[in-house]
């Protein structure tokens, strides 16, 4: 899958362990250097970059190395999205260029609890309502682009106050987090193909700027069939 390396990435947001202790499993852990690297509001041309500015969407490019922090591995700090004016979620759009990805998918009272597993080329879409967390299970590099509404700012209070998602994914297996009172069972599925909302895998989700099938992206609520049939 290609790897944008045709863009100029700026200087990348970083997260450190001091931003990420309050969602490990051990808050304690110590690390060294920088965790993960996120390159935001990326476009290949001016074209592309006119119509994500007109369309209130941003593409991302996200690159988390190998590693494990006490036990538990590399993963996105996790955070839920607001409703948009419309009443329902921001949902986003991923897809794994390269390594391997685990996206654990969550309700916040985390009643259910989703990880779709996901390879090169493949994408998934997080629902309306769903928190989201990004593990790298692997013992090499993940890197993954996204779309999304730029209309929002991540929420990631929960995910501190719960010290992280509902399970923790560790050397020796899955783990359920004790602080919430109750978790649902862990569902573990392939991410599957979902050309409605344009997710064909080996299709980049980049190919989708500029056409008619974003729109879920910023009226979530237009597109509510759409999300009953990815469940
Ligand atoms: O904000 P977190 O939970 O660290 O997650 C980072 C991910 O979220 C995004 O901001 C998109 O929602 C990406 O840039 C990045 O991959």
């Amino acid at each position: 899958m290609e790897l944008y390396r045709d863009i100029d990435l700026p200087e990348p947001h970083i997260r450190t362990i001091g931003q990420m202790r309050p969602v490990l499993a051990k808050a304690g852990c110590n690390a060294s250097g920088p965790l993960y690297f996120m390159y935001r509001n990326l476009a290949r041309t001016a074209e592309d970059r006119e119509w994500l500015k007109a369309n209130r969407i941003r593409f991302d490019y996200t690159v988390i190395p190998p590693m494990t922090l006490c036990g538990e591995f590399a993963k996105t700090k996790g955070h839920y999205h607001p409703a948009a004016p419309d009443g329902t979620g921001y949902p986003e759009l991923y897809q794994v260029l390269s390594g391997r990805a685990e996206y654990l998918l969550q309700t916040p009272d985390a009643s259910d609890v989703i990880v779709v597993l996901a390879g090169p080329g493949e994408a998934v879409l997080v629902p309306p309502g769903y928190g989201h967390v990004t593990i790298n299970p692997a013992d090499y590099e993940l890197c993954m682009v996204n779309l999304v509404s730029e209309g929002f700012e991540s929420e990631y209070a929960v995910y501190e106050e719960f010290h992280g998602a509902a399970y923790y994914h560790c050397t020796d297996g899955w783990k359920k987090n004790p602080r919430y009172p109750e978790v649902g069972e862990l569902k573990i599925h392939n991410a599957p193909e979902f050309p409605e909302a344009g997710i064909v895998h080996g299709r980049e989700i980049y190919d989708l700027i500029g056409g008619d099938a974003l729109g879920y992206l910023n009226h979530p609520a237009d597109y509510a069939d759409l999300f009953r049939a990815l469940k």
